[in-house]
């Protein structure tokens, strides 16, 4: 099978290509990238006027399975990733069971080869039950092909136990992603505690909750040598620390999710809970310094928090409804128009941002389009211009609030091992 893509423009992090080419896959594999590919092919697709980048990498997806699948599942959330660009995604552990063993790791491996080409690497609890008592196996579920462990939707709040689990995670090389949150400063907060909280009478949430465990698990990384990948970095203090740590040499990478950099606190239009996640909407300053971070190389990677939920869930109260919206289908988009097209990043940093950084994390052989690399990629359309309709989501959640929003830049196919998994043209996703 041999796919032939004419006139992209090719945009490869990894070896600081920028250019326009025509590239030939051949059974799975980038075969040639070159100006002008002779030889035939199977099927060709025209990408004048396209980027064409690595597969986009999402290391912070929320599957929903097992337990939870009224939420979303494995094939829902697989379907959702192609549509929205990405070749492989990281399910986080917060299921119902909790993925705190081997054989659970297993069983989502296991049953997302069968619904999908899509990648899935399941992400272990570092504790059981992601009770905060006991650590999982985190040995087993490495060896069950886990590539990370995390307590997402929570902090491991006993700072000792984390700090022995990160000294497992070091032996082991493997990362750990920290969702950082004092749970003891929560106080029933719900959205950014400033002026919008005051507004509508809702509790709010402090920067400090999330600064302090940033800067308890920045000094762990320290002592311990474990990699740290921070989650969902929201505030200005969070950069300014990250900042600072690789510095000093701290082995540190962070993420930061396009509502992040898309909405502040102030976008918030009243008691709708699509403006409702964790950690919340911020102020304009710290999104200028996500931003800013983003640019100079501080914060490396753009992850969605996919985190979808049922309509009947979203539409209780800002008190009650849980936190979290979906990702997977808007992240190119906002990224594009957010970062891109305002000028803060250059299209290759989006690559970089999306793909290659994701795959240095992850430590797998991704986030490439060199000659003899997986045919993992996505071919973008960056003058597309579209309104965003929920009601078209492949996933189950439709909770964003990003729906009707105007944006630029359009995904119009993922392939896969050189197969084409999702085409704009026809909207289907295998
Ligand atoms: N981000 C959220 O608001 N929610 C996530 C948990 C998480 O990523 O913290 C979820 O699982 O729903
Ligand atoms: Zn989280």
């Amino acid at each position: 099978m041999k796919l032939l893509i004419k006139q992209g423009r090719i945009l490869d992090p990894a070896t600081g290509t920028d250019g326009i080419y025509d590239m030939l896959i051949e059974d799975g594999k980038i075969k040639e990238v070159s100006e002008n590919v002779r030889s035939t092919a199977d099927a060709t697709v025209n990408a004048a006027g396209c980027f064409v980048m690595p597969g986009f990498i999402d290391l912070h997806v929320h599957l929903r399975e097992p337990g939870l699948t009224h939420k979303e599942t494995i094939m829902t959330g697989q379907r959702a990733a192609a549509r929205g660009g990405f070749t492989t995604i990281c399910a986080m552990p917060n299921t119902k069971p909790v993925i705190d063993n081997p054989d659970r790791a297993s069983f989502v491996h296991n049953k997302a080869r069968h619904t999908g080409k899509v990648r899935v690497y399941q992400i272990g609890a570092v504790t059981q039950g992601q009770a905060g008592e006991k650590l999982s196996d985190i040995e087993g579920m490495v060896r069950a092909g886990v590539p990370a462990i995390s307590e997402d939707g929570k902090s491991v709040m006993n700072a000792g136990l984390y700090e022995e689990a990160m000294k497992i995670a070091a032996a082991l090389g493997i990362p750990v992603f920290a969702h950082c949150e004092d749970i003891t400063m929560v106080k029933g907060g719900v959205i950014n505690a400033d002026k919008k909280a005051n507004e509508l009478c809702l509790p709010g949430i402090t920067n400090a909750v999330e600064d302090v465990i940033v800067a308890r698990d920045i000094l762990l990384a320290k002592s311990t040598g474990v990699k740290l990948h921070l989650c969902h970095c929201s505030t200005r203090d969070s950069v300014q620390m990250v900042r600072q740590a690789k510095e000093a040499g701290i082995p540190v990478t962070a993420e930061v999710c396009p509502h992040h950099f898309t909405l502040t606190s102030g976008d918030i239009p009243g008691y709708d809970s699509n403006y409702k996640m964790n950690p919340p909407l911020r102020s304009r300053e710290d999104v200028d310094a996500l931003i800013e971070g983003l640019a100079d190389g501080t914060l490396d990677v753009i992850a969605t928090d996919h985190a979808p939920h049922a309509e009947n869930e979203k539409s209780k109260s800002m008190l009650k409804a849980p936190f979290g919206i979906v990702g997977l289908e808007t992240a190119a988009a906002l990224t594009y128009s957010e970062l891109v097209d305002k000028g803060f990043l250059t299209p290759l940093q989006m690559a970089e941002k999306m793909s290659y950084q994701p795959a240095r994390v992850l430590n797998i052989e991704r986030g490439t389009l060199a000659e003899g690399s997986t045919a993992d990629l996505v071919i973008f359309d960056p003058e597309a211009e579209y309104t965003i309709d929920a009601e078209r989501f492949e996933s189950k959640g439709k909770n964003t609030p990003f729906h009707g929003r105007k944006v630029k830049g359009r995904v119009v196919y993922t392939v896969i091992e050189g197969e084409i998994v999702y085409s704009l043209e026809d909207e289907v996703s295998i």
